[in-house]
């Protein structure tokens, strides 16, 4: 079998590591044209990288690949959740946990806790106010997520405390993930933060769990459909300690990722002033001045097709899994036990599939013509057994929240700052600052 190729630049112990959190998508969307499947290293650690839609699907249909070594490193904080486990337990906490993403929950999430929250924040600016609009979607989100997952019921203390402690976690894990494993035990500031958040939180959800079961009503909220869940086999519902392993994989895979969507869906309209202008047509013809509810969704459709275009430019950075056996891939021998990824960056700036793939163009969803991608070209939410549970709950917000600002305000980028995609847990901005403009004249 041929071997492959390693992309040129490697340095000596840290690899493309330095390129890689330099400039990520030049790197990453450049992997193409090196080849079908490549090999980079990150730190000291070989990756396979898959670069074309085919292979993508291959490996993440595949069952012969687990997550892989940036899980094991997550798991002291999302311990056997859906994003670290694998094999046969993962499939069926996927079975138990999909109801709680339904379209009718999601409905209901929508009603009770997102057009309020989006609502909320709409009326809480003033004309010509200047927001860091990276942290204002930060804050919302983590909002709607503690809202979603624990209902209104729940103490001020419990959502404050995940506001604070999730972040923390956030900010430091991807770099746990990539550092060798004694970096994690120096007595270090990163370390002892990240050590503290992970111990609240093991306190607090461990006792609204506990509250939650003992009270034994569905609130709607995403907490009441975790304890309700049942194995379809065997009919157990899930221990307190996978409840608290779900809900903070929940809360950290789900808020992050589309926090940063959000701000990046509003640098780009603030930066477009025709997609500015299509999105402010289609909100006031489908809405006026009133709040956007989940029946709007599916009316918002250029609003859907922005959001698809921000989700193929700055979408989270990679996919990594590991083989569980030899497996051959594009002619590739991939031996037991490496590490295999894909980068959606890859993938979504390939001008194959994407003309202009650096341009901003949210008519390239139009139904005719995304109909012509080859499956697996577009996979902001991954694909396969571990697709996105979170996908059509995220779809939701990120459409409800936008709309409903702009219903009121134009967020104009604050002149002379210098926006740009940086490797955090996520791809995200490296700061947002925008001045919200009233769209209506002033009372
Ligand atoms: C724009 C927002 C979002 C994006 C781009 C996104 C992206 C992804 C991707 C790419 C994966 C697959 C990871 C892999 O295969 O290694 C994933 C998995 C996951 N997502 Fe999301 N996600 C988003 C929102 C959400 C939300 C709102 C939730 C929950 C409330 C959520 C919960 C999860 C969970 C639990 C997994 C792990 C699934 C598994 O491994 O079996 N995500 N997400």
């Amino acid at each position: 079998m041929p071997s492959v190729t390693t992309v040129p630049g490697r340095w000596p112990l840290i690899g493309h590591t330095i390129t890689l959190l330099r400039s990520p998508v030049e790197f990453l969307s450049s992997l193409s044209a090196k080849g079908d499947v490549v090999r980079v290293f990150l730190g000291p650690l070989p990756v396979h990288l898959v670069t074309t839609p085919e292979l993508a699907t291959k490996l993440l249909t595949s069952d012969k690949f687990d997550k892989g070594i940036v899980f094991d490193k997550m798991r002291p904080l999302f311990g056997n959740g859906l994003a670290t486990s694998n094999g046969a337990f993962n499939q069926r906490q996927r079975r138990m946990m999909l109801p709680a993403f339904s379209r009718t929950r999601v409905s209901t999430y929508a009603e009770t806790v997102i057009t309020t929250l989006a609502t909320e924040l709409r009326d809480s600016w003033h004309h010509g106010q200047r927001l860091e609009f990276d942290e204002v979607m930060q804050d919302f989100v983590m909002t709607v997520a503690g809202r979603t997952l624990f209902s209104a019921e729940l103490g001020p203390e419990v959502l404050a405390e995940i506001k604070r402690s999730i972040p923390i976690m956030l900010e430091h894990v991807l770099v746990r993930a990539f550092s060798p494993g004694f970096v994690e035990k120096l007595p270090i500031r990163a370390n002892r933060e990240f050590d503290e958040a992970a111990a609240r939180l093991r306190r607090i959800i461990p006792e609204v769990v506990v509250g939650a079961r003992q009270d034994g009503t569905d609130h709607g909220d995403l907490l009441s459909a975790l304890l309700a869940a049942r194995d379809a086999d065997t009919g157990e519902a899930m221990t307190d300690e996978q409840i608290h392993d779900e809900v903070v994989t929940i809360l950290t895979t789900g808020a992050e990722t589309t926090a940063v969507a959000l701000a990046w869906f509003f640098h780009e309209v603030g930066t477009r002033p025709e997609v500015r202008r299509r999105f402010h047509a289609e909100v006031d013809a489908v809405l006026g001045d009133r709040p956007a509810t989940f029946e709007d969704v599916v009316k918002l459709e250029y609003t859907g097709r922005i959001i698809n275009e921000v989700l193929r430019r700055t979408p989270p950075i990679i996919l990594m899994r590991r083989a569980r056996e030899d497996v051959e891939i594009g002619g590739v021998l991939v031996e037991k036990g490496s590490e295999i990824a894909v980068s959606q960056h890859t993938l979504h700036r390939d001008p194959r599939w994407f003309p202009n793939p650096d341009g901003f163009d949210p008519d390239r969803w139009e139904p005719d013509r995304a109909a012509e991608l080859p499956k697996g070209a577009f996979i902001p939410f991954g694909g396969g057994s571990r697709f996105c549970p979170g996908h059509f709950l995220a779809h939701t917000e990120i459409a409800i929240a936008a709309a409903t600002i702009a219903t009121r305000w134009d967020l104009v980028p604050v002149a002379g700052q210098r926006v740009y995609a940086q490797v955090k847990a996520t791809m995200q901005p490296n700061q947002l600052p925008m001045t919200a403009m009233s769209r209506k004249p002033q009372a």
